[in-house]
């Protein structure tokens, strides 16, 4: 198993050029949020935001649109329940991250089948959270689009079959290979499968003091900010957002005992600047 390393993160974030706009960055729309969870979905998004996607746009429950304006003015809103204006919306999409706090009732399926219908062959899609559970619990057929799954470990039970006592890098790789997509199984110790590749990626970095809800919402929007504005190889701008992540965190460990993802996504920008200087 490769470890991934700082230096890789440091070919993948760049400094900008100064006659960029906003157009360069990327379009990015997060899918999730049902009346209990919006926190989940305005974390994603506040972290594609502060990852540098040059648009953000969120889908959302309707009582989440206060919250989201307050805590987020520059992301747009829609409501996940407005079929013609999501169909507007997706195809115009760099990214597409589906599932933190999506929930698992008949709305949240609705949605999830109707993103699965509209998303095209060449766009992003992170698979998340509820958006894992609900695909493994009903075997919905994956879309044609450059799919990633973000799976914790009990999530990875439910979509690969595998428990998590038993969830070793073979059995792990040849699931991953059956779905022919990227999967990031989290953990203390994140492993990350690529499509393409027989090498098996490690994230080295990263603590306990992760080990707080919402800290893989959190990071669906750094990767979606990523992929939306980085022109290095898809694979080493996967793994250098999910190191980033972590590498945030620890050097916020060393004066807090627990690290929030809020914190995580403030520092992002100061961190990514550290890393293209
Ligand atoms: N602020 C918000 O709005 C938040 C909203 N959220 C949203 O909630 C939705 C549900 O997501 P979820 O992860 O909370 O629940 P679920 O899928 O049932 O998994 C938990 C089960 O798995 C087990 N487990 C085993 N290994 C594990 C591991 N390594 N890591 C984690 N769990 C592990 C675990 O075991 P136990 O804790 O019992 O030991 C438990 O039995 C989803 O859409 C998410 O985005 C959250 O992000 C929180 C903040
Ligand atoms: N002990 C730990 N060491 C390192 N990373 C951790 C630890 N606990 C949690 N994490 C990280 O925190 C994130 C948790 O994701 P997830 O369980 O999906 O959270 P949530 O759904 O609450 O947002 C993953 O990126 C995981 O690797
Ligand atoms: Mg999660």
């Amino acid at each position: 198993m490769q470890q991934i390393t700082k230096s890789l993160v440091q070919q993948v974030i760049r400094p900008r050029t100064q006659e960029s706009h906003k157009g360069n960055f990327g379009r990015v729309l997060t899918i999730g949020g049902n009346q209990n969870f919006g926190g989940a979905i305005i974390m994603s998004a506040s972290a594609a935001v502060y990852s540098g996607a040059g648009l953000v746009t969120c889908a959302t429950a309707p009582q989440n649109f206060v919250s989201l304006h307050a805590r987020l003015p520059e992301a747009m809103v829609v409501d996940y329940q407005d079929e013609k204006k999501l169909a507007e919306l997706i195809p115009q999409m760099d990214v597409i991250v589906i599932g933190p706090g999506l929930g698992t009732d008949a709305t949240a399926l609705a949605v999830l089948k109707f993103v699965f219908a509209q998303v095209r062959p060449q766009q992003n899609l992170i698979i998340d959270g509820s958006a894992i559970t609900l695909v493994a619990q009903e075997k919905l057929a994956l879309p044609q689009a450059q799919i990633i799954f973000t799976p914790h470990q009990m999530e990875w039970q439910r979509l690969s079959g595998i428990p998590v006592t038993q969830q070793t890098p073979t059995k792990n790789q040849a699931i991953q290979q059956k779905l022919a997509a990227t999967v990031i199984v989290k953990s203390h110790r994140t492993e990350i499968y690529l499509p393409d590749s027989t090498i098996m990626w490690q994230n080295p970095v990263g603590s306990a003091a992760m080990a707080t809800g919402g800290m893989g919402d959190c990071l669906t929007g750094i990767l979606a900010g990523f992929l939306a504005q980085f022109s290095a190889d898809r694979a080493q701008t996967i793994l250098a957002a999910v190191y980033t992540h972590s590498a945030i965190s620890d050097q916020l460990a060393q004066k807090q005992y627990v690290t929030l993802p809020t914190q995580i996504i403030a520092a992002l920008p100061k961190y990514m600047a550290e890393m293209a200087s």
